[in-house]
């Protein structure tokens, strides 16, 4: 059996303990798996000091040499796959399987962006004879990076391939909760040559660590993915401060459901995807809209799926689904069911707590939800779908478009010309049509409206950890 790792922080490519630690523990059995160092005010000072000099020894290091550490790190987490999902499975909850596919994802990630490290390639521009102008796109900086607790492994891939593969040195501050994805992350770095200095990896408090680190005039980039309320307080925070942000915020997708699908395939598809790392994923699918004349048939297909969900400790092989990651989402999405149950909304499977052990949560189907439901705005973050019928495409898309956030949406057609609608009308960073997969390494992935701004991944993943230089050149002074 692997084992959880030692919980440090690492800092100029050593690793460090502090006197002031705090617990992480299993959601499964609320068992402590071990103590987190929280950085102190020295600490983090040590991570600025070593995020300079490794910025100036990995800005000037060829992008192909950048480039082959990045694998090299990617093929020791790809070899070390089963220690690293025992880890995030752990403290996350996750079920087994979907651990070893997100350290894949992770690993896709670097290796994507190491490919993209070899074509930040500048531009010449043609103009008046005797003078040349050029760009040359170069490193933002140093990036004060910040990921969330639901993928401990690939959101911090996100971030730390972003940073590295642009010549950028990062600190990143991962999830306290989940840390043993960043952790691994380092270690693997460490192990492949990575300069000191170049990753720097801290946990804390939050907004001590985000208040601290991003006024200082080393920092050129905050990179953050989480809610949208801590989302906005960063980007104020960075913008009285004048630095450029990358937020990655919620999501409360929308699934239009057209009446020429297979409603029973459609439902057993979604209902699946529903309970993917109970349901705490920006992307997750939320708000069915369904066509009146497939409605019956999906939402049975649908609720007899999700009720069938073998609920469980992630670490047991047989686990689709496992708890909901701390004892807030638990609360959450109890008051989210009740308060649904009073507007009128018909609960059809779940909307409890399972057991009075580890934070388990039944996978929950609500439909026929008024639009003044809570849930109808709020994000759920957890094993809950809400399943409403429409009349028409337009009124799917009206109810699609009626909420802040635009992050994931979602089609299930075979019909062209709903797809072109679909695409020209639904507000979203990411559209997918008969597919629950939002991402992939290679395609950019972000949101509009609330779910934040820029992009991680595909082409554009690195423009926002980069700067473009202009050279005006003229051959004579
Ligand atoms: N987009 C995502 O992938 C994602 C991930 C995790 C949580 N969330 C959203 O957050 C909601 C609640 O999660 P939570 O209970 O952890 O709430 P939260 O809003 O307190 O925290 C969200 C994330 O932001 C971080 N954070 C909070 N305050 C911060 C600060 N001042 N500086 C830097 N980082 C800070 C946290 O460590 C956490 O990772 C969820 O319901 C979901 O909507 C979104
Ligand atoms: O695994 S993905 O669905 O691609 C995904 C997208 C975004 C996030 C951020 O919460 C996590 C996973």
């Amino acid at each position: 059996m692997p084992t959880y790792p030692d919980l440090k922080l690492y800092i100029g490519g050593k690793w460090r303990s502090s006197p002031e630690t705090m617990p992480v523990l299993n959601p499964a059995d609320e068992s402590v798996l071990g103590f987190l160092p929280i950085a102190r005010q020295s600490d983090l000072d040590d991570a600025l000091l070593a995020a300079v000099e490794g910025l100036r020894v990995w800005s000037c290091t060829a992008p192909r040499k950048r480039a082959e550490i990045m694998m090299r790190a990617s093929s020791l987490l790809r070899e070390r796959n089963e220690e690293i999902a025992f880890a995030i499975s752990s403290e996350l909850g996750k079920p087994i399987r979907q651990a070893r596919l997100e350290v894949i994802r992770g690993c896709e990630f670097f290796e994507w962006d190491a490919g993209e490290a070899q074509r930040l390639y500048g531009r010449v521009i043609p103009s008046e004879p005797g003078i040349r102008y050029m760009t040359v796109r170069q490193p933002i900086g140093m990036v004060a990076a910040f990921s969330p607790w639901n993928f401990p492994m690939s959101q911090p891939a996100r971030k730390v391939a972003g940073a590295l593969a642009a010549g950028c040195s990062i600190i990143l501050k991962a999830a306290e909760e989940t840390p043993g994805g960043a952790i691994h992350i380092a270690r693997a770095f460490h192990d492949a040559g990575l300069p000191p200095g170049v990753l720097n990896l801290v946990f804390g408090i939050p907004s001590v660590i985000s208040d601290y680190l991003i006024p200082q005039d080393q920092t050129r980039l905050i990179a953050f993915t989480g809610s949208t309320a801590v989302g906005r307080h960063l980007t104020s925070l960075a913008g009285r401060h004048g630095k450029p942000v990358l937020m990655e915020l919620g999501g409360h997708a929308p699934v239009i459901v057209c009446d020429d699908v297979d409603p029973h395939q459609a439902g057993i598809l979604s209902a699946t995807r529903k309970v993917r790392n109970s349901g705490q994923v920006c992307t997750s699918p939320t708000r069915f809209f369904v066509h009146e004349r497939v409605f019956d048939r999906f939402v049975d297909a649908f609720t007899r799926q999700a009720a069938a969900t073998v609920v469980g400790n992630g670490i047991e092989e047989k686990t689709e689904m496992g708890p909901v990651a701390n004892a807030r989402r638990l609360e959450a999405l109890t008051a989210l069911s009740e308060d649904a149950l009073a507007k009128g909304a018909r609960v059809l499977t779940g909307g409890q707590r399972i057991g009075d052990k580890g934070y388990f949560f039944a996978p929950t189907v609500l439909a026929d939800v008024p639009d003044h439901a809570r849930v109808m705005q709020e994000e759920p973050f957890g094993p809950m779908a809400i399943i409403n019928r429409v009349a028409s495409l337009d009124e799917a898309i009206a109810k699609a478009n009626a909420l802040p956030f635009g992050l994931a949406a979602y089609g299930l057609t075979h019909s062209a010309a709903n797809v072109d609608k679909m695409i020209n009308l639904v507000e979203a960073g990411n559209l997918s049509i008969n597919t629950l997969e939002a991402s992939v390494a290679e395609t950019p992935f972000g949101g509009v409206k609330a779910s934040g701004f820029g992009r991680e991944g595909g082409e554009e993943g690195l423009l926002h950890y980069t700067v473009v230089k202009t050279v005006s050149h003229k051959m004579e002074l």
